[in-house]
């Protein structure tokens, strides 16, 4: 379906901006086999040849199907970027995104805002898919349910998404207006299993690998896509792979403290190669220390000192204050972690939900940044 699989069924890292960059995929890779996709790339940035947009996109040269996500509303220019990929060689995979909530892109009709215009969706996808065809690019699209429970979309454009001869569908089972909060809804990722031909891969509250297998028990998904379960956790891949290998006599291999911390270490020597100076990438470094100590006893200070932290040096200091043999606190497994927002009402261009048939382009719609 996507490349060459060391694990079936296929897991995927889901693209999470601002976090998975070439530092973090690398990081993951090493634990376990999968499909592991870059950070959000807007469109018309990548068409106009933003510096820092490219520079996203940098793959590191083992990095064997080099997997891109892409953002855009206008169809002609993200044919355009899809094009570029192709001519350019940039990357293996394109996946089109139709899952971000957040108002900066929705208002301006993006993201989990475009599969409700269905016609403009159809077209887009379509005009994608054809833009890859001449390069064999695999396209496929992530979204959400829909805006809001009053405003689904999942089957419809599942259908149309694979119409348009998509490779595979992969549904975040949350609507729009949900964000992240309540549980992933894997009736829904069921049912458009049922409905579509092409592979469906499915997304939400995947905290460990008991978790996908229950998934693809409940859903029958050819695969799976997890997101914030590897926040401050990328042996979430080993233990994938230990799932999907031996199944439900699967037991999660789980670090003491000075393992969690050679890899918190490996993490930010990784951050500081990817983004070139050590001022950098620690800054990057500090959201995820949070994520890896969640849960042990660490002292309020230290935990404090590491998350401010602007070397290599210092980190390496810090992390030999730990103690080493403390276990991994099992109370911590299956729990939520990294972004839980509340939910929120979703903000569209006026008049959006009143208009499912219109396919005209919204004013300013494409966005110059990508990231965020
Ligand atoms: C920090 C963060 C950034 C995200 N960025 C993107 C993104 O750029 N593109 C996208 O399709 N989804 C994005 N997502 C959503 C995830 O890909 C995923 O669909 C969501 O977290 C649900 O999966 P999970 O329950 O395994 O976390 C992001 C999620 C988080 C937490």
């Amino acid at each position: 379906m996507l490349g060459d699989h060391a694990v079936n069924p296929p897991v995927v890292l889901a693209p999470m901006a601002g976090i998975t960059n070439v530092a973090f995929r690398r990081l993951c890779r090493e634990q376990g086999g999968g499909v592991y996709v870059c950070e959000m790339i807007t469109t018309r940035a990548l068409v106009e040849r933003i510096p820092k947009t490219l520079k996203m996109i940098a793959f590191a040269e083992d990095e064997k199907f080099r997997s891109l996500q892409l953002y855009g509303v206008d169809p002609d220019v993200t044919a355009a970027a899809v094009r570029m990929v192709g001519e350019d060689g940039l990357a293996d995979h394109i996946d089109l995104n139709f899952g971000c909530p957040v108002p900066k892109v929705t208002r301006r009709g993006g993201g989990s805002a475009l599969p409700w215009r269905r016609k403009l969706f159809g077209r887009l996808v379509r005009q994608a898919v054809e833009a890859a065809r001449p390069y064999g690019i695999p396209l496929t699209i992530k979204m959400r349910k829909g805006i809001d429970d009053d405003h689904l979309t999942y089957v419809d454009a599942g259908l149309a998404a694979q119409e348009a001869g998509v490779a595979a569908v992969a549904l975040h089972a949350r609507t729009a207006e949900q964000r992240y909060s309540g549980l992933a809804d894997w009736d829904a990722i069921a049912t458009l299993k049922q409905a579509l031909d092409v592979p469906v891969l499915g997304n939400g509250d995947i905290w460990e690998g008991s978790d996908a297998l229950r998934m693809v028990e409940h859903t029958g998904v050819d695969g799976v896509v997890v997101g914030r379960g590897c926040l401050g956790r990328p042996w979430l891949f080993a233990d994938l792979e230990a799932a999907f290998t031996q199944g439900a006599d699967y037991k999660p291999v789980l670090p003491v403290l000075g393992e969690v911390s050679k890899i918190m270490s490996r993490h930010a020597e990784l951050l500081v190669d990817a983004l070139g100076d050590e001022k950098h990438g620690c800054a990057d470094f500090r959201k995820h220390v949070a994520w890896y100590l969640k849960g042990f006893p660490i002292g309020g200070e230290l935990r404090r000192r590491l998350a401010m932290i602007s070397s290599l040096a210092e980190l390496d200091d810090l992390l030999g204050k730990l103690d080493p043999g403390v276990p991994f606190p099992v109370e911590e497994l299956g729990k939520p972690r990294g972004r839980i927002n509340a939910p929120g009402k979703v903000t569209l261009p006026h008049g959006w939900l009143d208009s499912r048939d219109d396919d005209t382009v919204p004013e300013g719609a494409e966005m110059e940044n990508s990231g965020g």
